[in-house]
């Protein structure tokens, strides 16, 4: 797959560009709804020939639009991109997001950005909205399009009669009900990293654990103890996540350590990728008043972790 950024205006031929089915969107977390947008773009295209793109922004509108300047993603660029690919998607357009672009109108968003592209068919959800102040939307795509795109739209997916959306993956995660965001999803919740040095207390207290130096701006579970997988290579292994400031030891630290407790793993993995499912909140962090409760706590854990795992099917 081809990224490709774009910032407003873009000097791209349309000439010089394939024949494209695209899905637009904002795409954070390419969850179930997402899903099916960007696998009908990625079903059209390949029946009539062309060549599939997802369309998408960056950062998130709201830090423009709502001066919000800390938005973190469910799936930062990197994971989106691999996601993307393995759905066959042949093209990821990003542009960027100002606030030129915020002030397009609606017809020159798309003589720009979907015509300008070469794109045939626009495949999008039935709240896709675009141009200035979101006045263009799917029932008045038509009218912009010039005869030069048709256009598909995706009825609502939803799930309990709720609609998967990206906010509410967000406010599951700040709860920590990391399953359920899972569920809508359509997959594991995952962060990755490369693992780095921790306080190197872990293998004192008989629970050594890998500290992974995860995105800047990957969006996290709230603090706490979770069952969690890893995959080291080809390998996957089941572990105790810690997400937290771990209170034992430390009194005001303000990034949060996410370090894994690897079950029957005894190597060295400094300098690794590793990535982490998460599978589900077990715990908040506690503050003891000495290790030996703490280690206590940790037993009672991994047992409750273990026995997770062995039951899920
Ligand atoms: C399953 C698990 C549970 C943990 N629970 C707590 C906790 O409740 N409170 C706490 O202060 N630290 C907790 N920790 C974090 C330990 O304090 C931390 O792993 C230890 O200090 C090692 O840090 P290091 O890897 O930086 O050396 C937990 C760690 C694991 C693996
Ligand atoms: N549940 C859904 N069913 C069908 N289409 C969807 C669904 N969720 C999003 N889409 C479509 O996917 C594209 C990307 O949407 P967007 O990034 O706004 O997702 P969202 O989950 O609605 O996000 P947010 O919660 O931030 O509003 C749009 O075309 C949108 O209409």
């Amino acid at each position: 797959m081809k990224t490709i950024k774009l910032t407003y205006p873009h000097e791209l031929s349309r000439e010089q560009l394939p024949e494209t089915v695209a899905a637009i969107g904002f795409f954070d977390g390419i969850h179930r709804g997402h899903q099916t947008v960007i696998k009908q773009a990625v079903t059209e295209a390949k029946h009539h020939n062309m060549e599939s793109a997802v369309i998408t922004f960056y950062p998130h509108p709201s830090v423009v639009l709502k001066n919000n300047h800390q938005v973190k993603y469910i799936t930062p660029l990197r994971e989106k991109q691999e996601i993307l690919e393995e759905m066959e998607v042949d093209r990821l357009y990003l542009i960027t997001f100002d606030k030129e672009l915020s002030a397009l109108s609606p017809q020159d968003f798309i003589d720009h950005f979907i015509i300008g592209l070469h794109i045939k068919h626009v495949v999008a959800g039935f709240d896709f909205s675009y141009g200035h102040k979101g006045k263009g939307n799917m029932e008045v795509i038509g009218e912009h399009s010039r005869g030069e795109f048709s256009h598909s739209i995706v009825e609502k997916v939803s799930l309990h009669n709720e609609k998967i959306s990206s906010t509410k993956i967000r406010n599951l995660l700040e709860i920590g009900d990391v399953e359920q965001a899972n569920v809508l999803l359509g997959r594991q919740l995952t962060t990755s990293g490369i693992v780095i040095e921790g306080d190197k207390r872990g293998r004192k207290i008989g629970y050594p654990t890998a500290n992974i130096n995860y995105d800047e701006d990957a969006l996290l579970p709230k603090p706490g103890i979770y069952a969690v997988r890893v995959t080291i290579g080809d390998t996957t292994y089941d572990g105790l996540g810690s997400l937290g400031i771990n209170p034992t030891f430390t009194a005001d630290r303000k990034d949060l350590s996410l370090e894994v407790n690897i079950l029957d793993y005894h190597n060295h993995l400094y300098g690794e990728e590793l990535i982490l499912e998460w599978y589900k909140f077990v715990r908040d962090e506690e503050k003891f008043d000495n290790v030996e409760k703490l280690i206590e706590k940790i037993k009672e854990d991994e047992s409750i972790i273990r026995e997770y795992f062995s039951n899920l099917v």
